[in-house]
């Protein structure tokens, strides 16, 4: 009787279980009929699956290809592309004004909430809120103003030195020693370093200066060195769970990607740890280097408070963890991108360091002012550099509200994430002339292209989104351009750059080697091979990481006096 009892209970549960899975069954296949058929979007061509589920943008979010895969179905499906079933991807740079631009009709998406999540509070970066984020923005702006560019003009000076020392260039006298006299063009040369780690290095460091107060130490030791890779992954697994935001009731983030999950952990923490070290200074006015964060500690309004007056921790936390990550990894990726397109190209590496050379009779003339205003070929470098390679490559989504939002001939109803990928409208054949070549002089006013036909400045302008635009674009550009400018001015003033060969890039020991036998890379380098390799290695984690270019520093050549009106550089002995 007992068994047959346990047989009814068995049949049961295997019934109910049945009538479960034919539900969700028949729940999932309404669905994607709906999604695919009869959505307000079912019209816009794009994946199946991307169509059905937001599991296609976390599977591409995971994998680190987000915008090498939106750059490839624009390939395929045309400007307009469904990648999820609420999500628009558009690759005209004509769309950029009206999805986020001043009157745009739009928010910032829905996908930024869950930083509050993790966070517990929004940063200024992830409020969604107009009139909140307004008044976030004003504060931050203020504080990233004049002072904290001078602050960060001192902070590039000190970091620069370090990082200078981290090159491994051979001092006159190594070079002698090795060579009993001559230099012998091997023995100058320093050994491979990996540009790209020791950018995140410097960076990192001016960031810590500039916002904490404090140098985090990771060009001169390894402490705090893991921080540059965990940071991203957090970063990452944060874009990861953003498509979905549903799994975050099943506590499903910590199962599916436990690795990006334990990164955002450190990420919080080393956030909050910056913080509560900033909050000790300020409480007993001990404070011995000021900061961003300390100034955002002496304000008194209400964004950084609780009702009740109290400085609130998680409000510094996530504006912490903001000030990490925006100001390091965007500008370390932007200049490791200058320096691979300019070894790529010798003859604009060449031009770049006539014009710098030519501009400053010594390194420490290098500073932020008219003098490196000038060097109008060194921005473009860099202009170009970030379009061909933006350091945040993918799409900001954006929701569209209440009204809805035409585009040319396309009407996406309120709710709907629409964006433009930063990588694809770079790329845009119909703005950008060869757009997968690295051509400066495309952004000199009234400057030629290198085949020589005039670029309309104003239409590379308005497609040019690295830092986006509108009320939401980066607050930081000023600084980042400072820092930019500066780093590589320094750098091709005082050296001489060049690939290091495939072998050594592919050695896993290359850091610690001082052997100097290496040889250049081939001349005859094919620059597009080159590039598309670097864009298939790049993983996007919000910001775009790939490591490399390795590279070779040794002194610059003399220079001649340089009133004889001769080149003012010559080859041969070190300076
Ligand atoms: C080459 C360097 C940089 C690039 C390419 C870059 C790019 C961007 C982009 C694309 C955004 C918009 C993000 C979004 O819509 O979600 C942004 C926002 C932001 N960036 Fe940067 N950034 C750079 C450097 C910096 C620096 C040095 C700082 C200084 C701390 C900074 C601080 C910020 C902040 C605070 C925001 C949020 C602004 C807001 O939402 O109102 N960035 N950046």
């Amino acid at each position: 009787m007992e068994i047959r009892s346990f047989g009814y209970a068995y049949d049961a549960a295997f019934y109910w279980m049945l009538v479960l899975c034919l539900s969700f069954g028949c729940y999932a296949v309404a669905l994607f009929v709906y999604r695919l058929a009869i959505h307000p979007l079912a019209r816009y061509p794009g994946p199946v699956l991307g169509r059905v589920t937001d599991w296609y943008s976390v599977y591409h979010a995971v994998k680190g290809d987000r915008y090498q895969d939106l750059h490839r179905l624009h390939s395929i499906y045309g400007n307009v592309v469904r990648f999820g079933p609420n999500r628009i991807s558009i690759a005209d740079p004509e769309a950029l004004k009206p999805i986020y631009g001043i009157n745009a009709n739009t928010q910032k998406s829905q996908f930024y909430s869950v930083f509050k999540h993790f966070f517990g509070a929004s940063s200024t970066q992830t409020t969604i809120n107009k009139i909140d984020h307004a008044q976030r923005r004003k504060v931050l702006s203020r504080l990233l103003s004049e002072k904290s560019l001078r602050d960060a003009e001192n902070a590039v000076h000190d970091n620069f030195t370090r990082f200078c020392s981290q090159l491994g260039v051979p001092t006159d006298s190594e070079i002698l020693q090795s060579n009993g006299n001559a230099c012998s063009d091997a023995a100058c040369w320093s050994p491979p370093r990996d540009i790209e780690r020791l950018l995140s290095y410097l960076t990192f460091d001016i960031m810590g200066d500039i916002c904490f107060g404090r140098n985090l130490g990771t060009l001169t030791s390894d402490q705090n060195r893991d921080l540059i890779s965990i940071l991203p992954e957090g970063a990452q697994g944060l874009l990861a769970v953003a498509h979905m935001p549903g799994m975050l009731k099943l506590r499903l983030e910590n199962v599916l990607f436990p690795k990006l999950m334990a990164g955002l952990e450190k990420y919080k923490s080393c956030s909050k740890e910056l913080t509560e070290i900033c909050m000790r200074e300020h409480a007993c006015a001990a404070i011995t280097k000021p900061s961003v964060m300390h100034s955002i500690l002496d304000e008194t309004d209400g964004i950084y408070r609780t009702k009740d007056g109290e400085v609130s921790t998680s409000a510094l936390v996530s504006e912490a963890s903001l000030l990490i990550v925006a100001g390091s990894d965007t500008t370390s990726t932007a200049l490791a991108n200058t320096i691979f397109h300019l070894l790529n190209n010798p003859k604009t590496l060449s031009a770049l360091s006539s014009e710098i050379r030519d501009q400053f009779q010594h390194v420490d003339e290098i500073a932020p002012g008219k003098k490196l205003a000038e060097c109008s070929y060194l921005r473009a470098c860099i202009d170009e550099s970030l379009r061909l390679s933006p350091p945040v490559p993918s799409l900001m989504s954006r929701e569209v509200l209440p009204g809805g939002l035409q585009i040319g001939g396309n009407f996406f109803p309120a709710g709907t994430d629409v964006g433009v990928p930063h990588y694809t409208a770079h790329h845009s054949p119909s703005i950008f002339q060869n757009p997968y070549k690295f051509d400066p002089g495309r952004w000199r006013s009234g400057g030629a292209t290198s085949e020589g036909s005039l670029s309309d400045l104003r239409s590379l302008q308005s497609a040019f989104c690295a830092f986006s635009l509108g009320p939401r674009d980066c607050i930081g550009k000023r600084m980042a351009y400072m820092e930019m400018t500066t780093i590589l001015a320094r750098l091709v003033w005082l050296f001489e750059m060049r690939l290091a060969s495939t072998d050594y890039v592919e050695s896993k020991e290359i850091q610690g080697r001082s052997d100097n036998s290496v040889h250049l890379q081939s001349s005859s380098i094919d620059v597009e091979t080159e590039l598309r390799k670097r864009d298939s290695a790049t993983v996007d984690k919000f910001v775009s990481k790939v490591q490399g270019p390795w590279v070779q520093f040794r002194k610059r050549p003399r220079r001649l006096n340089p009133l004889d009106g001769q080149s003012k550089t010559t080859k041969g002995g070190l300076a």
